[in-house]
């Protein structure tokens, strides 16, 4: 039997879990400049991202151990094509809460740089660069799952178990394990491997919304040690 067929157990909450590495993929949501550096959308849209340092490194540490131990890395990004055409009209939800568009509505001047396909913004950030053997998804609305490849991407590969990793914690995060339950994905966050948009407390209850209703709920350390 090889090692990525054995399984491996993962402290979690609220009980830990038997996962084959094989089976298990790593989602990235959406580590790009938007949400995770200085000048990008959510710190222009003034959102606090002082706490996505310690994220950046938390997800840097998964990832190397992750790969080392066999386990798909499956990157998001999260946007839209440079005319906003797949960002909808005034007839789409998405057109009047999205605060990209609602920040670029209030500030020209930044027109087709938030969230556009081909720019600075859209990038995954320098420290998190994809690697050879993982795989880039585009997503258009906030859950992973909505009009993408990421269902038959997982499915083809006859990965079952998601951690989730990524920024924010009670949007696209939850958004997507929430879909993924849906579909009979077993989810996992590891809590300090994300980051909330929003107060702390944003954060403690999507960590209780997993917990209690759509998954489970573990950490950086428990999962690396888990798996090598
Ligand atoms: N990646 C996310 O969680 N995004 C949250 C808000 C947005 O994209 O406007």
């Amino acid at each position: 039997m090889s090692a990525d067929t054995i399984p491996f157990d993962l402290p979690a909450r609220p009980e830990a879990l038997s996962l084959k590495a094989l089976e298990t993929a790593v989602i990235v949501i959406d580590m790009q400049n938007a949400y995770a550096s200085l000048g990008g959308y959510v710190d222009l849209a003034g959102f606090d991202i002082s706490g996505a340092q310690s994220t950046i490194a938390n997800i840097r540490r998964t990832l190397n151990a992750a790969r080392e131990a066999g386990i798909q890395v499956v990157y998001l990004q999260n946007g839209w094509d440079p005319d906003y055409v797949e960002a909808g009209t005034p007839m789409s939800p998405n057109w009047h809460k999205s605060n990209a568009l609602k920040t670029m509505r209030r500030n020209p001047n930044l027109q087709g740089k938030l969230l556009a396909r081909g720019g600075w913004d859209y990038d995954i950030i320098d420290d998190l660069q994809p690697q050879p053997g993982d795989i880039k998804v585009a997503k258009t609305r906030y859950s992973a799952f909505f009009n993408s490849q990421l269902d038959s991407i997982l499915r083809s590969r006859g990965i079952r178990n998601l951690i989730f990793v990524g920024i924010a914690t009670n949007v696209c995060v939850e958004s997507t394990l929430r879909d993924g339950f849906h579909l009979e994905y077993f989810g996992i966050m590891l809590e300090d491997a994300t980051h909330q948009l929003g107060p702390a407390f944003i954060q403690q209850a999507t960590v209780y919304n997993i917990e209690t209703f759509f998954g489970w709920v573990s950490t950086v350390d428990d999962f690396v040690n888990a798996i090598t």
